[in-house]
């Protein structure tokens, strides 16, 4: 069977996580993820509000701290009119402003929460809308864990942004700025010489800051890669058991795990470094300026270069809150970087061109009934995973409404391709099929895939009840259309043998079903659909007789009346069809009855005839 479902093993991991560089493109492009919190601006905007009140409330502190020292200084005389001129008056104060800043702040995170949470459920919504109406060859390129890590870590990443690091961005932008105001206000020279220390350490914090991302990057690829060999090992967890490969795959994610700490402690060596560079360069310009602003602090008040000791109190406060904020602004860089980047890779994502599936349907038109007319004309058909292997040529044959039509050949002869097209899951390389005289790709696509049913070789069920699995053929039907189709499908009398019948849940929570059984409800599920076409794909895995005779009554029952086409693998099976087609290399080498292959002397149906009859 053509692997149509997601791509889980085999494929190298593609190109994963582009290095964004903060460029204005990248920026720009980054940007567009806001649209998702555009919708609740309101609370972002009083966020952004509440964060400025309390930035301000911050900075407003080390002057009030100023102004405190000055007064136990017997220096009340300098303090503005408003300021009281008792120290217990300015604490009293300073408490409030205290009170308001943590007042502010809750609100910050109130309104920044809400905002973060809901714009992130939007974004993996969507992402996830997007991602299941992607077409299949989507899925055949990328490795499912590296699909899921876009709606988790990246989805993750984001949120981070949005609830916190671009709150802390513009709160170290706001403290830089007004922090280098308020000390020109206080001292112009002594900021100036305070500056004159600055630039070098901004420049070297920003070198440090690039090579930090750089290297926290590679470990979380690392830890990507590792968390691919979990979900991979996990999904096959029985291929790896029959393999006996359990210690082969420890080793594997361990050696994953080792290169993950690796970079880690690498890029924590930098990290560290980094930080001591900060707090050496801080203190050290600190006690530079507290040097130089005391030998100002000692000169006459008449002198202009005076500073008052409060001044410089508050001074030296200020500096700190500058050092701080440039400290945090290359760490708040390095996020933002790699939130872009997470950004981009959602966006890339979301800009994939959809299946044209679910559209509305034209006012005043039915819903589309096919006859089940079929006509294959020249069909030739590429992978679009693997452009140069022509799977499918010029494979031509129709099929009258209610005929049913069997294609054998050996394994991977494109029996199943053959299947797939129909759905219109891929775009053809050359030919055309009609369903009822219409082209496929005039047909909607949601309505094509309504009229179609497909009974797989493996069936998969959801995790849920019987019930919700059957009716997920269709989903309005009556609890009598249920029971109705799982009678016909010869599934209701082991549905009733669970003491919780229909309600019995299945897969990872619930009991296990056999392979006739699951196959069964599949059949239901089919049943309940009713489509004017079917699709059968028979079970390589042979069933036990009595499991067997159920099934393939159960599949007689599905077929009245409808267009079936079967891909065979017992040729017992399908003596009854109507037509036979041979498939060998992509092409169909024999048609006809049973009757006319079977007597043909050189035939390849008649060997396979004879092969299955002397192997039973
Ligand atoms: N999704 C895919 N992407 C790329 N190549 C594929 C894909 N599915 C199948 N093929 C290739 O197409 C060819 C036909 O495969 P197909 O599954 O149609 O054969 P089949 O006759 O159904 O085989 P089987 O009886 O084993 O199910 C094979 O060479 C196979 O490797």
């Amino acid at each position: 069977m053509a692997r149509s479902g997601l791509n889980s093993s085999g494929t190298d991991v593609v190109a994963d996580a582009p290095k964004t560089k903060l460029t204005k493109e990248s920026f720009q492009r980054g940007l567009r993820i806001f649209r998702f919190v555009l919708p609740y601006r309101w609370p972002f905007i009083a966020g952004l509000g509440l964060l400025l009140l309390s930035s301000v409330s911050t900075m407003v502190m080390p002057k009030m701290l100023g102004y405190i020292v000055n007064v136990a200084n017997h220096q009340a005389s300098t303090l503005p009119a408003f300021v009281p001129k008792t120290v217990t008056g300015i604490a009293l104060l300073l408490f409030g402003v205290v009170l308001l800043q943590g007042l502010f702040s809750f609100g910050r995170i109130f309104f920044f929460s809400r905002v973060s949470e809901f714009s992130v459920r939007d974004i993996r919504r969507t992402l996830y809308q997007k991602l299941v109406t992607l077409p299949i060859p989507f899925f055949e390129q990328r490795r499912v864990g590296e699909i899921t890590s876009r709606l988790t870590s990246d989805v993750a990443n984001i949120q981070d942004t949005f609830s916190l690091t671009l709150a802390e961005f513009l709160r170290q932008i706001l403290t830089l700025l007004a922090g280098v105001a308020f000390i020109m206000w206080e001292s112009w020279r002594l900021s100036l010489f305070m500056l004159a220390t600055f630039p070098p350490l901004v420049l070297l914090a920003f070198l440090f800051g690039r090579s930090i991302r750089k290297l926290s990057k590679q470990t979380q690829d690392e830890l990507a890669k590792t968390n691919v060999i979990v979900e991979e090992t996990l999904q096959g967890i029985n291929s790896v058991k029959a393999f006996t490969s359990e210690q082969h795959e420890v080793s594997r994610y361990g050696a994953g795990l080792n290169r993950t700490v690796k970079a880690a402690l690498k890029s924590s060596l930098f990290r560290g470094g980094f930080v001591s560079f900060i707090i050496v360069a801080i203190f050290g310009g600190i006690f530079l300026v507290l040097w130089r602003g005391a030998t100002y602090v000692e000169l006459p008040a008449a002198d202009p270069r005076h500073l008052s000791m409060g001044d410089l109190v508050s001074f030296i406060l200020y500096t700190m809150f500058i050092g701080a904020s440039v400290g945090g602004l290359g760490e708040m860089y390095g996020k933002i970087q790699s939130s872009l980047g997470a950004s981009e890779r959602i966006l890339e994502i979301l800009d994939e061109q959809s299946e044209p599936v679910h559209l509305p349907r034209p006012a005043g038109t039915a819903p589309l009934k096919l006859r089940g007319d079929i006509e294959y004309e020249h069909v030739e058909f590429r992978y679009p995973t693997r452009p140069d292997l022509t799977v499918l040529k010029d494979i031509s044959f129709s099929i009258r409404a209610g005929e049913k039509v069997a294609l054998v050949g050996p394994s991977g002869a494109g029996k199943s391709t053959i299947v797939q097209l129909l759905m219109h899951v891929y775009q053809l390389s050359g030919g055309s099929i009609r369903i009822d005289g219409h082209e496929l790709s005039a047909l909607d696509l949601t309505e094509l895939r309504r009229n179609i049913g497909i009974v797989p070789q493996e069936t998969l069920l959801f995790g849920g009840s019987i019930r919700e699995n059957i009716l997920y053929g269709r989903p309005d039907a009556t609890e009598a259309d249920v029971i109705d189709a799982a009678r016909r499908a010869n599934a209701l009398q082991f549905i009733q043998s669970f003491p919780e019948g229909l309600d019995t849940l299945v897969g990872e929570r619930g009991i296990k079903l056999s392979g006739g059984q699951r196959q069964r409800i599949a059949i239901a599920r089919a049943i309940l659909k009713n489509p004017a076409i079917l699709l059968l794909d028979e079970a390589t895995s042979a069933l036990d007789s009595e499991s067997e005779k159920l099934v393939q009554s159960a599949m007689d029952e599905l077929m009245q009346n409808r267009t079936s086409i079967i891909i065979a693998h017992r040729l017992s099976t399908i003596r009854k069809v109507d037509k036979i087609l041979v498939i060998d290399g992509g092409r169909i080498v024999e048609q006809g009855s049973h009757e006319d292959l079977a007597d043909s002397t050189n035939g390849i149906y008649a060997n396979l005839l004879r092969l299955q009859f002397e192997l039973s």
